[in-house]
């Protein structure tokens, strides 16, 4: 990031037209510094852009082996004694830089921001008090240094590129740029927030510090990868007793610290006004170490705790207000309503509602605003106890802005159970006999990251050392967010740490009980109670994460299956289900709510199995979907243990007729194609041979073009069968009689019905609306087309619900 030699920092401050002296002037002066560059032209600027899967495969695979062989290249070498750089010279090439940074981001479009995840990170247990301070000058670069802390303090406005980037000094003077990764509050943070996150002067103990050296040969650098490893001090702080910084009590032009109760409520809720929940918390929380019996300060933290969904935390301030026998009668409601707000945050529907209606009673002023939420504990009551939704409101919400619904969660008849066979050792199976359609689990993200959380448009991509996988997208920042919930919520990293996060680690417990949310005390917000394992959160998501699209208007054939959708999320419960590329459920989302449904009958006692995703024809083409294997090692589904004992020969030739077909322009060709694939399925259940689908799909797309009718709905027929379906009436001439207008044309198959087609919603309800609009277009079959909408429905209704009102707001174009 910086000008290493003397002759390119010499040359970067004649572009910039200031000299040694102006520097020397500003040493150790941030905002001097920062005035004397605004003053300076500044030339040397043009977009760095990242390199991203455009690259294609072989560039993924080249920069996966690189990243590998750079870091065990580093791990074969041994440390070398930091040797601090001239101050003046970091400063001014961190304000360059950060400058330039900021100048990019104004002047072009988003910018593809890089990391490598899956590499050695070290998360300090150790308590500061038993740590030992050390200095730069006697750290090493190269080594993490276990049993010490750094004392350090930031000396210029930092920049958020991946990470956030500030310059800090040690006790001596010396200074380093530090580098903080998943830090909470810092996702598309602007920079005012950045600057508000991490204040000029701040001093921090940084436990068991690490000194890496820069990827392409710069300066050393603190890297901190676990949040948790910063911990805040404050002036006072008894840790700083007899510290003497070498360069003066004071950084310059470090914010003056409030002082009254009242200066530290307007800098909190001057934070609040801009949206800004972390600085706003961290500013009350230090007005309370100061003023602890303050009510409006715990009040207004509460405020920003519930912004920040860490209701627990809210609760608590609330309690502890509403505990004081002198709070004035102003405070009362607001400490009441925003303690039934946090209940209702933490799923405690009973008693917010009986909060929400004792307050409206007592306080009629506070009426209308507390019935919409009595209403609201109804509906989260039913639909979490009964699994009973407005499902057709919840799409309607979906359609529209922001990205988080407001939903219960619901867990329905299935039990985790351990399964020794699969990597984590649990799997999700029936606790009864389960019907078709049935909904099994709602499940709000845990965590869950999406363009709408920016302000501006930003773009990620992961080098994933874990699955050896290039990720793009919202999953590259889903580690910090994952940080910002056990930040506030010392419950999440429980939660965290029952999930699987691949083979380097521990196995999880075979129990999995994540303990309901009670009330947990945040007295000083990013002071973290719980390490945060920012390695082991890196190995839970990429192994439970899901590429999630909320689900919206229907559409005909899914067009792109790219993988490389925007937004990954974390799911607790739905993370234990085991992956089979021929499922018995599916799952699909409203935003950041997750919806499970059987996708046939499920006896008593089974596992019920989602799709990760990765729907190939067949077992080469999914084995080679990267991601998924990798994932799953070798998939241990029934279908691929059926494609190994068929043996790979088979496999082959299978995947040589299906790519044949794809190309074909003949009916006669694909259907002489069909009959050579349909060989190679001997002994396979019908809804195990998805390829057979993909290619009558393709016959009757050519017979439709070609005006065959007849072809068109005989095929379409048989795709339906493919997916798992029986067609009941396979008639398409003659008068319907009355008696059979009413049943419907299509069932589940109940031989080979124990699975289905891994896309049975999206492509089922598609190849019956084509059947029906050919009924009702070109074929003029009023009862038929009539019968088959009624078939679509069902279907429609069995894989996401809400009857015909659903169906009708996601087609349309189709009930007339
Ligand atoms: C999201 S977890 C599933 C729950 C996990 N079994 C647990 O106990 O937490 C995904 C991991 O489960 C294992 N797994 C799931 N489905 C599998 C399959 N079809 N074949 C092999 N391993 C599978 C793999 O180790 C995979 O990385």
């Amino acid at each position: 990031m910086f000008p290493q030699r003397p002759e390119d920092l010499e040359k970067m401050m004649r572009e910039l037209g200031i000299t040694t002296e102006d520097v020397i002037k500003t040493a150790g002066n941030p905002a001097a510094l920062k005035q004397l560059l605004s003053s300076a032209t500044l030339r040397m600027v043009g977009p760095v852009r990242g390199s991203g899967p455009s690259d294609g495969l072989s560039g993924i695979v080249n920069a996966l082996e690189q990243a590998k062989a750079r870091f065990q290249a580093e791990k074969t070498m041994l440390p070398i004694p930091f040797v601090a750089k001239p101050r003046t010279q970091l400063l001014v090439s961190f304000e360059f830089n950060r400058r330039q940074v900021l100048r990019q981001e104004n002047e072009h479009a988003a910018q593809m921001k890089q990391t490598i995840i899956g590499t050695e990170i070290h998360v300090s247990k150790i308590p500061l008090e038993q740590l030992e301070r050390v200095s730069l000058q006697q750290m090493d670069v190269r080594k993490t240094h276990k049993g010490k802390y750094l004392l350090c303090r930031i000396i210029t406005f930092p920049v958020r590129m991946f990470s956030v980037h500030v310059l800090v000094e040690d006790v001596n003077g010396d200074a380093c740029l530090m580098e903080l990764y998943n830090y909470p509050g810092t996702i598309g943070a602007s920079p005012q927030l950045i600057e508000a996150l991490f204040p000029v002067g701040s001093i921090l103990a940084i436990r068991e510090p690490t000194l890496k050296s820069a990827a392409h040969g710069g300066d050393p650098l603190l890297r901190v990868d676990c949040p948790s490893n910063v911990v805040w001090l404050e002036h006072d702080d008894k840790k700083l007793l007899g510290v003497k910084w070498d360069t003066g009590d004071q950084v310059h032009h470090s914010p003056r610290l409030p002082s009254t109760e009242e200066e530290w409520k307007k800098q909190g809720n001057s934070h609040y006004q801009n949206g800004w929940n972390i600085p706003a918390a961290v500013s009350y929380s230090r007005g309370l170490q100061r003023f602890p019996a303050s009510s409006v300060l715990k009040l207004n933290r509460a405020m920003a705790y519930l912004q920040l969904k860490y209701y627990g935390a809210a609760l608590a301030d609330c309690e502890a207000v509403l505990e004081n026998k002198d709070l004035s009668e102003s405070l009362k409601p607001k400490a009441l309503y925003r303690a039934a707000q946090a209940l209702y945050g933490m799923g405690r529907w009973d008693e917010a509602e009986r909060n929400f209606t004792d307050m409206a009673k007592k306080y009629p002023a506070e009426a209308p605003a507390c019935k919409p939420w009595i209403q609201k504990c109804t509906d989260r009551r039913s639909e979490a106890s009964q699994g009973k939704y407005d499902w057709v409101a919840a799409y309607k919400v979906a359609q529209g802005e922001g990205s988080r619904m407001d939903l219960a969660n619901f867990t329905g008849p299935i039990q985790i159970a351990a399964l020794p066979s699969r990597g984590g050792g649990r799997g999700i199976v029936a606790k009864r006999d389960i019907k078709f359609g049935e909904l099994l689990v709602v499940s709000k993200a845990f965590v869950f990251c999406s363009k709408d959380d920016f302000a501006k448009p930003e773009t990620f991509s992961i080098l994933n050392l874990i699955t050896n996988c290039m990720d793009v997208g919202y999953g590259a920042i889903n580690p910090t967010q994952a940080a910002e919930r056990i930040a506030g919520d010392p419950q999440a990293a429980n939660a965290l740490n029952q999930l699987y996060a691949g083979p380097t680690y521990e196995p999880p417990p075979s129990e999995y009980s994540v303990a309901p949310p009670g009330k947990v005390n945040v007295s000083r917000l990013l002071r973290f109670d719980e390490d945060v394992h920012i390695g082991r959160i890196q190995g839970v998501l990429s192994f439970n994460s899901f590429t999630v699209q909320s689900l919206g208007p229907g559409e005909s054939m899914p067009k792109d299956t790219s993988r490389h959708l925007d937004t990954s999320a974390l799911f607790p419960l739905p993370s234990l289900f085991n992956h089979s590329c021929s499922p018995n459920a599916h799952w699909y989302c409203l935003k950041d709510i997750m919806i499970v449904r059987a996708t046939c009958d499920i006896p008593a006692g089974n596992e019920v199995f989602l799709s990760y995703g990765g729907a190939g024809d067949s077992y080469l083409s999914r084995a080679k979907e990267s991601c998924l294997a990798r994932l799953l090692g070798s998939c241990n589904c029934f279908l691929c243990t059926r494609d190994r004992q068929a043996g790979e020969s088979v496999c082959k030739q299978r995947e040589k007729i299906a790519s044949k077909i794809s190309s074909c322009t003949t009916i006669l060709a694909v259907r002489s194609h069909i009959k050579k694939l349909d060989e190679t399925f001997k002994g396979y259940p019908t809804a195990d041979r998805y390829a057979m689908f993909t290619a009558n799909m393709k016959l009757a797309n050519i017979s439709q073009s070609s005006s065959n009718l007849d072809e068109v709905l005989r095929t379409l027929f048989k795709c339906l069968e493919y997916l798992g379906l029986k067609v009941t009436d396979t008639s398409f001439r003659g008068a319907l009689p009355l008696s059979s207008r009413d049943s419907l044309p299509v069932k589940l198959a109940t031989i080979g019905g124990s699975r289905t087609g891994p896309l049975l919603g999206p492509l089922g309800v598609d190849a019956c609306i084509a059947i029906r609009n050919t009924f009702g277009g070109a074929l003029n079959d009023k009862a038929r087309a009539a019968k088959w909408l009624k078939g679509t429905v069902w279907l429609h209704d069995k894989c996401y619900g809400g009857g015909k009102e659903l169906f009708s707001e996601r087609y349309p174009d189709i009930l007339d």
